[in-house]
């Protein structure tokens, strides 16, 4: 069934309506067993539209803009009940469990931050697994897995460095299967999440076996093997990367975000306070009946890694209409320039899973090998040092030369051209030229719009780009000015501009929930806001005294 034929879900299913025999809920009035249900959330049933209407008052306070719809493909996920807002928070949720990322340097088990190098690692007196403090050993993290990973008496799983490793992988697995007597209802919610342990078993079943061989034989636990798949499998498809107050990724899993599903141009924007909770808001308008997705990869990568991250991690293959679509949305974001005709972009074809390239000019075919290969060899370009120069006086010449290089093989919204526009940007970041502050507000510019293209709305990576193009834009204004290169008159407009921007960027950040990376970088807007007034000021009473 595709993603958009739904069927109605209720999480409160319980017996079949006194009238009809449909299941359903009890009425939120008089409690008889009911199948009508509110259109808007779908979690309160009726007996009847007499019984609806008088609930409404105090029902509209709880009734949540999206309903849990299912389909055959996509499983359980939401789905908007009416239109809703840029900007629009939908929910805020609590994590049900939290850990280190599957591969980690050195992180504490009990702060989540990294453990600062020093000439001894700190172990846990109690299971000996670094820590970064005594405090943190008996921190309410990693309080109840100490006393088992304390079972490891030969502290074979412990790693005895701060080397990044994947043991760390075993925490937040071990994490989940403890709460199966420490919190019951929390079990609960990571029982019911999606977990394709059936596939996992073939395409994953050597690192599955060191995973029960970690529980069951080093810390002599007696879980089944099919229950830690399960686990495995929840923790695999659910978990959300978070950031800590001291900004290292960590992984948690969530009772109601986890059913958002995938899109490639999503339509809503998490973000995490440091304390894990979690908001949800709309990034763009969407209509009702619309699903609301999240991306399960990075947007800024090329469409084939996007669709092998998704098949091997979350066994679906990905029709969102950024991936169905040959151009990407006419960003031409994965595909090379025709070698043969000017102006044309090779085209995805696909054919019984595989894919090769098509010119739709000239229908010159390439293989799907040569194309990543051409992406491959840019990428070990961009990585030797000194592909863009050095930081002194001629970079900004090669920064040039490679831009027009880049763009001689790809559309100017390539993947590739945003790497070497990155690049670039960092190459030039002490260049104070006017040239090169001019070169730099292009590239940010460039940038924003192809983030906005790639996540629409009002995220995070779009406030950020404005900050950074706000800043190379003041300091670009104030050095014409002292070069005394400026026409006053459109000098003043183009001063204002850059005020709305960055009103516009401190907005923006602001939507984030309060404690998290995006809130943080307010701060640092309104100082480049009161820097651009005070400068505006000065500028325009000079031009008043003047007259
Ligand atoms: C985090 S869960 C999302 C909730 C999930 N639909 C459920 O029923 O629990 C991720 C899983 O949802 C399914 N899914 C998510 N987005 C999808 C999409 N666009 N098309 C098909 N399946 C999708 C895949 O099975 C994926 O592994």
């Amino acid at each position: 069934m595709p993603q958009n034929q739904v069927v109605n879900h209720s999480s409160n299913l319980k017996s079949a309506c006194s009238r009809c025999d449909i299941m359903g809920g009890a009425c939120g009035i008089c409690e008889v067993s009911a199948h009508l249900s509110c259109s808007g959330c779908g979690k309160v049933h009726y007996c009847g539209k007499e019984h609806q209407r008088q609930h409404w008052p105090q029902h509209r306070q709880q009734c949540q803009p999206f309903k849990l719809v299912s389909s055959a493909v996509a499983g359980s996920y939401l789905v908007s009940t009416r239109q809703l807002e840029a900007g629009q928070v939908l929910m805020e949720d609590t994590p049900l469990v939290v850990g280190p990322m599957a591969e980690s340097a050195g992180v504490c088990l009990g702060c989540h931050e990294l453990i600062p190098e020093s000439d001894e690692v700190l172990h846990c007196p109690g299971c000996h697994w670094p820590i970064c403090s005594l405090k943190c050993a008996t921190s309410p993290n990693h309080f109840p897995d100490c006393s088992v990973l304390a079972r490891d008496t030969n502290h074979i799983s412990a790693p005895n460095n701060l080397e990044p490793t994947r043991r760390y992988e075993y925490i937040l697995i071990l994490r989940c299967l403890l709460l199966r007597d420490r919190a019951p209802s929390a079990w609960k919610e990571v029982m019911s999440m999606s977990h394709h342990s059936e596939q996992r078993m073939v395409t994953q079943e050597e690192k599955l076996d060191l995973i029960q061989i970690f529980l069951n034989k080093v810390l002599k636990l007696d879980y089944s093997k099919d229950l830690i798949n399960q686990v495995v499998g929840a923790v695999a498809t659910n978990a959300l990367e978070i950031r800590t107050a001291g900004h290292n990724s960590i992984r948690a899993l969530y009772p109601k975000v986890r059913l958002l599903n995938h899109s490639c141009l999503p339509n809503v924007h998490l973000s995490s306070a440091t304390n894990g909770r979690m908001q949800v808001r709309a990034a763009v308008k969407v209509g009702a009946g619309k699903v609301l997705s999240i991306s399960y990869t990075s947007t800024t990568i090329p469409v084939w890694e996007r669709q092998i991250i998704l098949s091997d991690n979350y066994y679906f293959t990905c029709e969102c209409v950024r991936c169905s679509d040959q151009t990407e949305l006419g960003i031409h974001f994965s595909s090379p320039r025709c070698p043969e005709c000017t102006g044309s972009y090779l085209e995805p074809i696909r054919w019984l899973g595989n894919i090769s390239w098509s010119c739709p000019t000239c229908h010159l075919e390439m293989k799907d090998a040569m194309v990543r290969a051409q992406v491959s060899d840019w990428l070990v370009r961009l990585q030797m040092d000194d592909i863009l120069g050095g930081s002194g006086g001629n970079s900004y010449k090669r920064v040039v030369a490679l831009l027009h290089q880049v763009e001689m093989d790809f559309h100017p919204t390539h993947f590739i051209w945003m790497k070497v526009a990155q690049a670039s940007l960092y190459r030039l970041r002490d260049d104070k030229s006017l040239r090169a502050l001019k070169l730099r507000r292009r590239l940010w510019q460039q940038l924003a719009d192809l983030y906005e293209r790639l996540e629409p709305g009002h995220t995070r990576r779009r406030g950020m780009a404005l900050l950074e193009m706000g800043s190379v834009r003041l300091l670009e204004a104030k050095t014409e000015y002292a070069e005394e290169n400026i026409y006053f008159p459109m000098f003043l407009d183009a001063l204002r501009e850059l005020l709305e921007m960055l009103k516009t960027a401190e907005w923006t950040l602001s939507l984030d929930i309060s404690g998290s990376v995006g809130r943080e970088l307010v701060a640092k807007v309104d100082k480049k806001l009161s820097e651009t007034q005070q400068f505006l000021d000065s500028v325009t009473q000079q031009v008043t005294l003047t007259k």
